[in-house]
């Protein structure tokens, strides 16, 4: 049983006028996947490195399995790290380096031998025990730093965007692999990345965050399904979640322009509760959610969207469709089938249960 509490912590560097991390507060459960994704510079290493040890806390307090842990040293912090660089021994064999964090703690030699033969058959990188770092690919290479965490059975990891020198394919292998170690080892784990897709796919919950702040907290769905503001639903989902500044009034949105279209009536009762009617706001919906087949314009006449196809992106079974009406560009997924050329004009339907609405000041969620 593994639990980590982040309470309240804060970072501020000596030589940043500005704090790096504010206020982070999270409770992980035992064998939780928490994922930390946002921008680079957001924080999200320093905030890995504070539970590491290897940053000190300027505020707040770490505790693992309800033991505060600021002052401990990371070697004491039962912790195993994998790096974005590996960072193994080049003139080590794997077995070494898959050893060398036990040598260190004395482990004796028969324990070793055991420990690294395992978490080798785990990885598949049994016939490579003998070789050096640099006659491994990429990918393997980081199996064998993944390898290092496991040899250690420490209960929790901590990663830090281990797969961001891999190349795509590489990438989404090395991905499913992760997520198939966490469900078989059920380590608590604590993984940073600023790709979206990655925190969406291996997370139990994410963390989103933007400078030094904690956005949102929540599994993969509740944030796609219920950003709590526009930094969120714009930075989950690719391509990103369409904005256009409207106009609410009666049950209609209108930007002025070309986009005018009735919205449900559930949607509008709760904007005009909230106190938005015939006032200015901003209308999100995602590109998955604007559609393009005969049955759909046909069924939802008022919601139709006359444009102009800017750029065809054809993906296999879908096309991205970048668009614009009367100068607001916007992009829709839809069946390759509904192939376009740039120049053309389309009817686009959006489906408005789907829609999501945003204050235009502070830009929180009203409606999602
Ligand atoms: N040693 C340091 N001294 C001063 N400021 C630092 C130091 N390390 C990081 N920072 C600042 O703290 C902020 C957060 O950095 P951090 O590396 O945690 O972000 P990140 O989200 O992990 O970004 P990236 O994805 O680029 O690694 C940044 O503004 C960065 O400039």
């Amino acid at each position: 049983m593994v639990e980590v509490d982040l309470n309240h912590i804060y970072k501020k560097y000596p030589n940043n006028d500005k704090y790096s991390v504010n206020d982070f507060d999270l409770h992980i459960k035992d064998k939780e996947f928490i994922v930390f994704v946002g921008p680079s510079g957001c924080g999200k290493s320093t905030t890995l490195r504070m539970v590491a040890g290897l940053e000190d806390i300027s505020e707040g307090t770490l505790e693992i399995d309800h033991k505060v842990m600021n002052d401990t040293a990371p070697k004491d912090r039962n912790i195993a790290m994998v790096f974005q660089n590996y960072a193994l021994y080049p003139h080590m064999s794997i077995y070494d380096n898959m050893a060398f964090g036990l040598k260190l703690r004395h482990y004796n030699k028969e324990e070793i031998d055991k420990r690294v033969k395992h978490a080798a058959k785990i990885l598949g990188l049994e016939d490579y025990l003998d070789k050096k770092p640099g006659e491994l690919s990429g990918g393997q290479r980081q199996r064998v730093a993944l390898g290092r965490a496991i040899v250690r059975d420490a209960p929790i990891f901590l990663m830090d965007e281990p797969l961001s020198n891999l190349d795509a394919k590489l990438r989404v292998s090395m991905r499913a692999e992760i997520a198939k170690l966490h469900q078989d080892l059920g380590t608590t784990t604590i993984y940073v990345t600023h790709d979206q897709t990655e925190a969406m796919t291996l997370a139990d919950r994410v963390v989103v965050m933007s400078v030094g702040k904690v956005e949102q907290i929540g599994t993969p769905l509740e944030v796609y399904n219920n950003p709590k503001n526009m930094f969120v639903a714009g930075f989950i989902g690719s391509p990103q979640m369409n904005f256009f500044n409207v106009h609410y009034k009666d049950n209609r949105i209108s930007d002025g322009k070309g986009l005018d279209i009735e919205i449900p009536e559930g949607k509008a009762k709760m904007l005009e509760e909230k106190g938005y009617n015939d006032k200015d706001l901003v209308f999100g919906i995602r590109p998955e959610d604007i559609h393009a087949e005969e049955a759909f314009l046909e069924t939802w006449p008022n919601a139709v969207v006359k444009s102009e196809v800017v750029v065809s992106e054809l993906l296999g079974a879908t096309i991205q469709l970048y668009q614009k009406v009367d100068g607001t560009e916007f992009v829709a997924i839809v069946n390759a089938r509904d192939y376009h050329t740039p120049g053309d004009q389309v009817e686009m339907g959006f489906d408005v249960n789907k829609a999501h609405f945003f204050d235009k000041d502070t830009t929180e969620a009203i409606v999602n």
